[in-house]
């Protein structure tokens, strides 16, 4: 990651005089110590230069920015440590700012101290001890004093990037009737089909009419895809159409787009707010506690695993598979199968599992029918895939964001639990033992023995339903933080809540690395107790093929959020 932190953090000499942009008064060494904006502007032009930047910056009339732009790093006393997000001022010094019209607004003026504190941070670890170091925080989200956009300046557009997520129009909405509402905005733009819209397709005008009603229908009234992100081509668009705040709605992936489109519009001068929003149902977005959507979806997902138990309860040696979505995280199956307590096996991408041998999941099967003539595994789509691999010639194929195409291990488990079931032996031993042998046991009284199995997989049908109602109340708090961050000037951020707080959050760290769910942690032994499936850690152990040693998991938070886990199958960069 090439924005990794500087060693420089700690530099004590504040290079610009400490205050917060957004807010009338003056931070003192006292408020915030240590403060480095690490962004050097050699002959910065004046807001006035950069009304007109060329597109290629630096041949151009215009002065481009042209330094890389560091992490912003504020350090205080006991290890606190803000990871600042960029602002215009950091590479447009001389703008002009407006008071907030919220100041006026009959709605929110009559709030008492509705506008965030210039020095409110937002921990992201916390769980603290006496003398442990406070660690790092991000500014937080919310309305600031002083804006840096008259309404009848903005010009918005929102665009959805990647997979569907429940909840997708209703961040369109909220941005859309917020910033008509809230900041007096009537110019937004809904880019069509994804980045590739931005040069490919039409716009729509969005206004608080049009999107009325489109939090009651799932999908996205905008349209999405994957791949085609050109980002000359997209900033020249941006540039062309005059757009001066960009909504950016969708995962990983997008997020990473999002920053390479901050980076340029910044290299080219331009005062235009970037905003990621992040969306994935695979949650697989760190620092964020999750994303909007996933509620709703491992509630959609109890449909089938319910589906599945009925089936596999109804029939002799029942076994009802559901596949859910998690390409690389298995946040949904692990939720969705606490959430149920039917479920007898979750597999996730993160617990590599095996079938044969001791402690293998054939053996488990073999118990549980014994025990309760029924079970349902649930799994996430991108569990055992190297077992697949093994069998299954791997084509190695990617979609056009560049994401691995996983192959289906629904279909592939089903598979091989069926003939399992021709090669297990019905072996009666008196009237009440009941006993299942491998095929090389073979006795007088033998018959073989069934398993029904039904395989459901409601991968899609689980992102396409409409939000439930508290992500749409999460949608409405995400969509009006993005909003008050880009209004009062700061740009290049994805917006979330970091333990419960909204807060802005640099692209570089919610891009460095997927979330994913840490197996010696605290909520996977609780799956596992409450599943009574086994670890599938010691035959690992046993043949000696050790574990890479997990990282060291920096937050411990009893919800699941936060774990971090190095990125590792789906580096692009
Ligand atoms: N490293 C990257 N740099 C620039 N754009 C990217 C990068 N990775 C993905 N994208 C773009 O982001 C969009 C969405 O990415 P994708 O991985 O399909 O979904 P998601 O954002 O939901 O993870 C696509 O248009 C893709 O081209
Ligand atoms: O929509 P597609 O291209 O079939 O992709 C399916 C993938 O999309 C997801 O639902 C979400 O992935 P993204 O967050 O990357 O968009 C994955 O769980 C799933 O593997
Ligand atoms: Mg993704």
């Amino acid at each position: 990651m090439e924005n990794s932190i500087s060693s420089s953090a700690s530099v004590s000499t504040p290079r610009f005089k400490c205050f917060d942009p957004t807010n009338s008064y003056h931070a003192t060494a006292h408020h915030i110590r240590n403060r480095a904006y690490f962004v050097t502007t050699p002959s910065l032009p004046s807001s006035s230069d950069c009304s007109t930047p060329s597109r290629d910056g630096d041949s151009g009339s215009t002065m481009a920015i042209s330094a890389k732009l560091e992490p912003k790093i504020v350090t205080g006393e006991l290890g606190y440590v803000l990871e600042d997000v960029p602002h215009f001022t950091d590479y447009l010094p001389h703008l002009p700012t407006y008071p907030n019209p919220l100041q006026v607004n009959p709605s929110y003026s009559v709030v008492k101290q509705y506008f965030v504190n210039m020095d409110d941070t937002v921990a992201q670890k916390i769980v603290v001890h006496k003398d442990s170091p406070r660690g790092t925080h991000f500014r937080r989200a919310g309305p600031r004093q002083k804006v840096y956009f008259e309404s009848d300046e903005v010009h918005a557009c929102i665009v959805t990037c990647g997979g569907l997520c429940p909840g997708l129009n209703t961040v369109i909405r909220e941005l859309v009737c917020g910033l008509y509402y809230m900041y007096g905005v009537n110019r937004v733009l809904g880019i069509e089909g994804g980045y590739r819209g931005f040069y490919a397709r039409n716009t729509i005008p969005l206004t608080p009419k049009v999107v009325n009603d489109i939090h009651k229908r799932g999908g996205t009234i905008l349209g999405t895809s994957r791949g085609g992100h050109d980002k000359s081509k997209i900033v020249d668009s941006i540039q062309d159409r005059g757009i001066n705040q960009v909504y950016i709605i969708g995962g990983d992936g997008t997020q990473k787009g999002a920053s390479v489109i901050f980076e340029e519009l910044r290299r080219r001068g331009l005062k235009v707010a970037v905003v990621g929003i992040p969306k994935t149902i695979d949650n697989d977005i760190t620092v964020i506690d999750k994303s909007f959507g996933f509620d709703t979806a491992v509630e959609e997902a109890q449909r089938a695993i319910n589906a599945a138990h009925v089936e596999a309860e109804s029939i002799e040696n029942g076994i009802g598979v559901v596949k859910l979505m998690g390409r690389y995280s298995g946040f949904i199956a692990m939720y969705a199968t606490l959430a149920s307590r039917d479920v007898d096996c979750c597999l996730i991408p993160e617990s590599p599992f095996y079938l044969e041998g001791p402690g293998g999941l054939f053996e488990y099967i073999k118990k549980r029918l014994k025990e309760n003539g029924h079970m349902v595994i649930v799994m996430a789509e991108g569990a055992g895939q190297e077992l697949l691999t093994e069998s299954i010639r791997s084509m190695n194929q990617q979609d056009a964001s560049g994401n691995k195409l996983l192959q289906d291990v629904g279909l592939w488990l089903s598979q091989k639990i069926k003939a399992l079931g021709y090669g297990l032996i019905w072996m009666k031993l008196g009237i009440h033992r009941v006993g299942l042998v491998g095929i090389g046991d073979h006795f007088a009284s033998q018959k073989k023995m069934t398993i029904n199995l039904k395989y459901i997989d409601p991968t899609y049908m689980i992102r396409a339903v409409r939000s439930n109602a508290s992500d749409n109340v999460y949608c409405t708090l995400l969509a009006h933080s993005a909003i008050h961050g880009a209004m009062a000037g700061y740009t290049g951020f994805t917006v979330g809540p970091v333990n419960g707080r909204h807060a802005y959050i640099p692209f570089y760290r919610v891009i460095e690395r997927q979330h994913k769910v840490v197996i010696t942690d605290r909520m996977w032994a609780r799956l596992l107790s409450s599943t009574n499936q086994p670890s599938f850690l010691d035959h690992k152990d046993v043949t000696g093929d050790k574990r890479e040693e997990e990282p060291e998991t920096p937050e411990l938070n009893e919800s699941g959020a936060n774990h971090i886990e190095p990125l590792t199958a789906q580096s692009r960069d």
